[in-house]
């Protein structure tokens, strides 16, 4: 849409007092990855057969699905030549990544996203260096998945229903789901367009349960794409969001498959039926360990996309004058707004620069687990937990508070606002619930508690719980550093306080899983142990206000910099040129139900009873 920029964001760009390339330049890592990423976002965008006519909202939930698998072709086909020409593609786990212009293509999800972000990945880390050799090839003609929620369980993995039981008379696997609550459920891209797939199943020899494996299974024909026999599959139909994501059901009625389609990296089954245990019980959890790191650079995009939108119709948006007598305020002018939206810049920033510190985190611990050292998993892992938890839950309250900050034009599906509220609040939920993750950092943090409690030593990272039971925490100061030290009495006075109830739980006769399950509420929640003042809270207060000031002139520069283009933001609030009424009138203007003047319903059901009795 051609046409001038809105007067009022002119105006906040000259404002501006900082230089918006250089941001860009640090969110992307450098300025080559900003030029990559132009680069990339060009060839892709440029692309016109990803751009619909009708938008998606109007589409049928079969042709949402069918148009989505349409563009993922045509991506996939575009990554492959990306991969092999000169154009070198960073890495898709920065957030210069070539993966998040896909938001745009797909206004909802590619349904290859598993595919791409974690079945490749799985194989990659979990198949041994034959099987990688074989499973890896660019030009595979496996459309993969990863097969793990079932009807009956998510959360508790160890329930698992599905069965691989080893028959060495014919060096095969035998998968089977012995009952309804054992039906695979969720993996997205199963529905329709796997044909492979990653399944998580407990692992059967002689007799013998040896806990969870992962499997390689063919599911369907390659060639004509039918579901093979003894696989019942399909898709689970319409959800709050990820409606283009294509989840799956499947059932596998004694599926056999070859012995040397479990994972063998980490842990063999020999041809004589001998198991051969990993050095570590939990890498078969390995690719959920991975998602969780990745998932928090994820998020961080999602609120970059969202206050982008926020603070841009915010600037153009004028509604009631501060005094009578003055004309109408930008809507960014009212403090209120100002902490609405700034906090979700602010968010972004923080959980881009642990996303990253976590990604690099994670290299560093699979190099040592590569070199037999698993000495750091277990605190990767709580730190994964508790960051994926709390970044999804931020994250979704965050998007819904920008989207409640647009008013009534943030209800429209046309703002994306909805659109992105639905995809991050599903992150809440998958790749390990909410509570469920928190229960796990809490059961590491009360590990050492129970150490600093019976004066053990401790790491250095929990050196300040010592402090915290030998009150040698300083006073609060109003300073990062204050902030952090205060962080730590809260950490520490929390955990002590959740610990204490368990041990009274324990105490009265309970049993410890009894004790932890009546300490649960305690154990997530956060609450003030810190020894800040009244005084202050008001001191924070009042400089929090100052910081909200020095911000707004800033404010559009700050999402300027975020350099998230048009066709990614789909948004008629949202866009740079701010034309926001005339965009919202050309969309309208695409509703189905604004073809004909006069709707045929009038005829068939209005009508007939507004003009019965009419002369
Ligand atoms: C790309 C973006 C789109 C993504 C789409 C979404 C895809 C998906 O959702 S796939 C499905 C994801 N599912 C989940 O995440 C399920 C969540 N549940 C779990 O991970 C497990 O059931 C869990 C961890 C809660 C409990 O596991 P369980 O085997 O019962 O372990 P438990 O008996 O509680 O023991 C925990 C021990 O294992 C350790 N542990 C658990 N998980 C891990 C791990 N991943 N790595 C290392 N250690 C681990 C704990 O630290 C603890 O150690 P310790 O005993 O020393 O304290
Ligand atoms: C959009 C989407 C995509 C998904 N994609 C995939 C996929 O590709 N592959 C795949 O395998 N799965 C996938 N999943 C499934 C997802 O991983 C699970 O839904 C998730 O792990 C939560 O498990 P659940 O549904 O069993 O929840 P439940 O565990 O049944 O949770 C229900 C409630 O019980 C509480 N609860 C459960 N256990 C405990 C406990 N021990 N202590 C305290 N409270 C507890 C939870 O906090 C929650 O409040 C997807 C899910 C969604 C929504």
């Amino acid at each position: 849409m051609g046409g001038r920029v809105n007067e009022d964001l002119i105006k906040e760009r000259r404002k501006c007092t900082f230089d918006i390339k250089e941001l860009t330049h640090i969110i992307d890592c450098g300025e080559e990855n900003t030029i990559k990423r132009k680069q990339i976002d060009n060839y892709i965008l440029n692309i016109k057969e990803l751009w619909d006519d009708v938008p998606e909202e109007y589409l049928s939930h079969k042709e949402r699905y069918e148009n989505a698998i349409k563009k993922a072709f045509i991506v996939l086909k575009v990554l492959r030549q990306l991969h092999t020409g000169n154009i070198q593609i960073t890495d898709h786990r920065t957030p210069t990544n070539v993966y998040s212009i896909q938001d745009g293509i797909f206004r909802n999800v590619n349904p290859l996203l598993i595919h791409i972000g974690l079945f490749w990945s799985t194989i990659a880390a979990q198949a041994s260096t034959e099987q990688q050799a074989e499973w890896l090839q660019p030009d595979s003609s496996m459309i993969g998945t990863y097969v793990q929620t079932e009807l009956g369980h998510g959360s508790f993995i160890r329930g698992i229903e599905t069965t691989a039981t080893y028959d060495s008379t014919t060096d095969e696997f035998i998968l089977h789901t012995p009952r309804l609550s054992a039906y695979k459920w969720w993996p997205g891209g199963l529905g329709n367009t796997a044909n492979a797939c990653l399944v998580m199943a407990q692992l059967y020899i002689n007799g013998t349960c040896h806990g969870l494996h992962i499997f390689l299974a063919q599911i369907r024909d390659f060639d004509t794409h039918k579901p093979l026999p003894g696989i019942k599959v399909g898709e689970i139909g319409p959800k709050m969001g990820f409606n283009t994501a294509d989840n799956g059901f499947l059932g596998f009625d004694n599926h056999r498959i070859p012995r040397t389609n479990m994972l063998m990296k980490n842990v063999q089954v020999l041809r004589d039926g001998t198991y051969v245990k990993p050095k570590h019980d939990k890498l078969t959890y390995g690719s959920m360990l991975l998602t969780r790191v990745t998932l928090i650079s994820d998020l961080a995009y999602q609120l970059s996309k969202a206050a982008t939108i926020a603070v841009r119709y915010s600037a153009v948006r004028r509604q009631s004058p501060i005094k009578s007598n003055e004309p109408e305020r930008q809507i960014l002018d009212f403090v209120s707004q100002q902490h609405k939206l700034f906090i979700t810049i602010a968010s972004s920033h923080v959980y881009r620069v642990v996303g990253l510190w976590m990604w690099n985190s994670h290299k560093r611990v699979t190099a040592d687990i590569h070199e037999g050292n698993m000495g750091q998993l277990p605190e990767l892992h709580a730190l994964a937990c508790c960051l994926k938890a709390i970044s999804s839950r931020d994250a979704s309250a965050l998007v819904e508070q920008c989207r409640l900050a647009c008013g009534g034009h943030g209800y429209m599906m046309a703002s994306n606002l909805p659109q992105i509220y639905a995809y991050t609040t599903a992150a809440v939920t998958y790749e390990g619930e909410y509570t469920v993750l928190l229960l796990q950092t809490a059961r590491y943090l009360v590990k050492f508690w129970r150490l600093a409690a019976e004066h053990k030593p401790l790491p250095q990272n929990f050196a300040y719980f010592e402090d915290y039971i030998k009150k040698n925490f300083e006073q609060w100061r109003n300073s990062p550093e204050g902030i952090i030290e205060g962080f730590k009495a809260i950490v520490a006075g929390k955990t002590k306080a959740a610990y204490d109830t368990l041990q009274c739980n324990l105490r009265n006769g309970r049993e410890f899983e009894e004790a932890w399950n009546m300490a649960s509420v305690q154990l997530t929640n956060a609450s003030e142990y810190s020894t800040i003042s009244r005084n202050d809270i008001e001191a924070l207060q009042s400089r929090y206000e100052e910081l909200l000031a020095l911000i707004r002139p800033n404010a559009v520069g700050l999402v300027d910099a975020f350099d998230i283009r048009d066709e990614v933001l789909c948004s008629t609030l949202g866009a740079y040129d701010g034309r926001v009424y005339e965009r919202m009138m050309e969309e309208a203007s695409k509703s189905p139900l604004n073809e004909d003047v006069v709707n045929e319903s009038f005829h068939k059901y209005i009508r007939p009873v507004t003009m019965k009795n009419k002369l």
